[in-house]
């Protein structure tokens, strides 16, 4: 490991859930520990670090509150890196926003003109998987969570499956990939993890791979995509 890291800069990837965060009954309860955010602070310091999330990217900070890190959150089809540090900036996708403190920021949303139909998705699931008890409906913005994390009958689990399955049918343009206890909900664009590692190094100017080492640390099926990029 020390050999192939030899001479090269190290630009560090972490997912959250199951990551930085230990898995929990309720998401919205995934709380990073303070060891965990201290520890992601100090390497933040060394190293630029991004956390690529399946989660909304604002929640992911509200969890993870470090300002020295980069954050995409929905699997990649959000991702928000600082004006000035971009190298392909006016791209397509792209948007210039104004942070709260006045700090320009150039956001990546390609999955944008989904908004609506994701919208219209997470109705038309809430209205028909409200009779099973324990399930629940995540929205991530440009992508939906499904959780059976707290479906107590097995039996509810695969019939909550089939009801996701058959209304998922009249939405072509979108595909349902697993996770832990989840059903991941996307749409069908040519984007995941990995390209999103793509474009941060690119964009932050880290794509020269002869002189930089990504590190990408997930524990999920969606994590899989940043190790075939
Ligand atoms: O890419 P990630 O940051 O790993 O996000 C993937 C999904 O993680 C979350 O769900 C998972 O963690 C929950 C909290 O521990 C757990 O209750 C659930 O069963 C897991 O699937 C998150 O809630 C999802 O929105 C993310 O897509």
């Amino acid at each position: 490991m020390l050999s192939i890291a030899k001479g090269k800069e190290i630009v560090l990837f972490l997912d959250y859930d199951g990551t930085l965060s230990p898995i929990v009954e309720d998401p919205d309860q995934a709380h990073i520990s303070d060891a965990m955010r201290a520890a992601v602070r100090e390497v933040a310091f060394h190293f630029p670090t991004a956390i690529i999330s399946g989660r909304q990217r604002n929640k992911v900070y509200e969890f993870v509150k470090l300002r020295n890190v980069y954050y995409a959150g929905s699997h990649g089809m959000d991702i928000s890196t600082p004006l000035g540090s971009s190298n392909n900036q006016n791209q397509k996708h792209q948007t210039k926003v104004i942070g709260e403190n006045g700090n320009q920021f150039v956001n990546f949303l390609p999955a944008k003109e989904y908004l609506s139909t994701i919208q219209e998705i997470i109705e038309v699931l809430r209205e028909n998987i409200a009779t099973i008890k324990g399930s629940t409906i995540e929205d991530n913005l440009y992508c939906i969570s499904v959780h059976y994390r707290r479906v107590k009958r097995e039996e509810d689990v695969g019939i909550l499956k089939e009801i996701v399955e058959s209304i998922m049918k009249a939405y072509p343009d979108f595909q349902i990939s697993g996770g832990r206890k989840v059903m991941e909900i996307r749409p069908k664009i040519k984007w995941d993890k990995g390209r999103a590692l793509l474009y941060l190094l690119e964009t932050l100017g880290f794509d020269n791979f002869n002189h930089v080492l990504p590190i990408y640390i997930g524990d999920d099926k969606t994590d899989e995509d940043a190790g075939y990029s």
